[in-house]
């Protein structure tokens, strides 16, 4: 019988929502934060180049309807639409700046990122949410700045995360070596993906979440069992 070996993880790529932040924090605290904001930040940024360049790009992809009503739909959706991440990741600054968000990751992230950053490991993020968002949520957790583990961040910009060109592009930007990279998520659609670019799997299913597992990926219901199974250092056996 041919044994297969997985080559070492030298990278591991993360996304956020349901893998080092429950869902409910994204879709109770910051999306309800970012309804509410919108429209002001529409009404008095509008000629603000950062704001204007999203507005145009909404109006691209949906000629004819005003800006606002455009966000509501996709908010409503919860549609992964790169000009609505933007402008929530405008919002979201001042939340954070204001001290009234701060995100609570959950608890086994923090001690394996630092530990697997202290041990040479490559970390990054590909979430849909905007770098700006990601590096905000990072910046003030409850455990205070994590951003400095992290190598690279990475967007819609790159392409949807449930194609595999995306995780092409952002292998090739980070200069890896695609099987030497751990993808990490809770959504099948995102891992299987990944996993046709080259990249190893593993799905993250969060009791908390409620994430259903799949049977096509390796699966561990936090990082400490990630480490385990992928042989990265974990916290106890530092
Ligand atoms: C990074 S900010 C909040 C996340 C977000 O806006 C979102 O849509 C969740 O996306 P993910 O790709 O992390 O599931
Ligand atoms: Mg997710």
């Amino acid at each position: 019988m041919t044994q297969t070996t997985q080559p070492p993880v030298r990278a591991v790529l993360l996304d956020i929502e349901g893998t080092t932040l429950p869902v409910s924090f994204v879709h109770d605290i910051l999306f309800p934060y970012a309804r509410k904001a919108l429209p002001q930040l529409l009404r008095t940024r509008a000629d603000d180049p950062e704001v204007s360049a999203q507005l145009a790009e909404i109006a691209r992809l949906a000629p004819g309807t005003p800006p606002l009503r455009q966000l509501d739909a996709w908010m409503d959706a919860d549609a992964k639409v790169a000009p609505l991440k933007a402008l929530q990741g405008m919002v979201w600054a001042q939340g954070y700046a204001d001290g009234v968000l701060k995100a609570t990751l959950f608890p086994d992230v923090v001690p394996a990122l630092r530990c697997w950053a202290a041990a040479g490991v490559a970390l990054a993020v590909y979430s849909s949410g905007s770098v700006a968002a990601q590096k905000l949520i990072y910046g003030h957790t409850t455990e205070g700045d994590l951003s400095s583990v992290f190598v690279g961040f990475y967007d819609l910009q790159m392409g949807g995360k449930r194609e595999a060109d995306s995780y092409r592009r952002i292998v090739q930007d980070a200069q890896w070596t695609p099987a030497d990279v751990l993808f990490l998520s809770d959504v099948v659609a995102e891992l299987d993906a990944a996993a046709q670019a080259g990249l190893q799997t593993c799905q993250i299913v969060r009791p908390a979440d409620g994430t259903q597992p799949g049977t096509t990926h390796p699966v561990a219901a936090t990082l400490t069992e990630v480490a385990r199974r992928f042989g990265l250092p974990h916290a106890e056996a530092a």
